[in-house]
C-alpha cells in the first residue's frame, strides 16, 4: 500500500469509531480528509445524528459540503470523540502537530474532549519527537523578536512560507514560526518554555493528549491505546 492508501484505510478504521449523538470534533490535515469523507458516508447512509466541531476552516468546508452539521466549539459544552491526525507520535504517546498550521485550534478542541484519537501511518511513529520541525504559532506584532529568541536559544527557527513565498496565515491570522530541533529530549520543558514566551499563541507539542493511536502499517491496522487513561474511564 502506498502512503495514501495507508492513510485512507486509518481514515476509514476511525470513522466506525463514531456513534449516534456524538459532538464529533474534526482534525485537520491529509489523512483526517479521509476520515471526514468516510463519516459523511456514514452520515448519508445511515442517517448517522451528529455534531461536528471543526480545528479548522478547511475541515469545516470539506464537513458542510458532505451535508454534515458543523457547528461553533462555543456552541456546545464539550466534544465527546476528536479524532485527528499528526506529524509525529513517540513511543509515549505525545505527539507534534501542525504540519498544516491547524495546533492552535486543534488543541482547544482536544482540550475541551472527553477522548482524543490520533490516525496515522507507521512513518508518523518515531522513537524521539523532533526531526519533524516543530511549529509555533505566532501573534505577528513583534514576531520577529520571538524568532531572534528562538534563534539565540539555537532553535533554527525559518517563518513558514507558502509557494508564492509568502508568509503562511493561520485560521486566527497568526504566523508559524518552525523550529529545526533535531531531537527533543525535554518535551515538557521546551513545552513550558514556548509557553512562557511573550507573543507564542501556541506550540504543536501535544503532551499527554492522546487517548488511543491508529496506525496503518503495510502488514495492517495496529491500535495504540493509552492504558491509564482508559482504565481510568472504566
Ligand atoms: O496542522 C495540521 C495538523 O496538525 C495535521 O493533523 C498534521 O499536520 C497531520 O497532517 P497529515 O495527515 O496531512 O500528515
Amino acid at each position: 500500500m502506498n502512503q495514501n492508501e495507508l492513510k485512507a484505510s486509518v481514515g476509514n478504521e476511525a470513522a466506525k469509531y463514531v456513534e449516534n449523538d456524538m459532538i464529533v470534533g474534526l482534525g485537520s490535515g491529509t489523512t483526517v480528509s479521509y476520515m471526514v469523507d468516510s463519516l459523511g458516508k456514514r452520515v448519508k447512509s445511515e442517517g448517522l445524528n451528529i455534531v461536528c466541531i471543526s480545528t479548522s476552516n478547511r475541515t469545516a468546508d470539506q464537513a458542510r459540503c458532505l451535508g454534515m452539521n458543523v457547528t461553533s466549539i462555543d456552541k456546545v459544552g464539550h466534544v465527546d470523540l476528536t479524532i485527528d491526525g499528526a506529524d509525529e507520535i513517540s513511543s509515549d504517546l505525545n505527539g507534534i502537530k501542525g504540519g498544516g498550521a491547524a495546533l492552535l485550534w486543534e488543541k482547544i478542541v482536544a482540550t475541551n474532549s472527553d477522548r482524543n484519537m490520533w490516525i496515522v501511518d507507521e512513518s508518523k511513529i518515531v522513537d524521539h519527537l523532533g526531526a519533524f520541525p516543530l511549529p509555533v504559532e505566532v501573534i505577528p506584532f513583534g514576531s520577529q523578536h520571538v524568532f531572534d529568541k528562538f534563534k539565540k536559544m539555537g532553535f533554527q527557527p525559518s517563518f513558514r512560507t507558502n509557494v508564492a513565498s509568502a508568509l503562511v496565515k493561520t485560521d486566527s491570522n497568526n504566523l508559524i514560526i518552525d523550529l529545526h530541533l533535531g531531537k527533543i529530549s525535554a518535551p515538557k520543558e521546551l513545552a513550558e518554555l514556548l509557553n512562557d514566551t511573550v507573543g507564542v499563541v501556541e506550540h504543536g507539542l501535544f503532551l499527554d493528549v492522546v487517548d488511543k493511536v491508529i496506525v496503518g502499517k503495510q502488514d495492517g491496522i495496529e491500535t495504540i491505546d493509552r492504558i491509564e487513561k482508559f482504565a481510568n474511564a472504566n
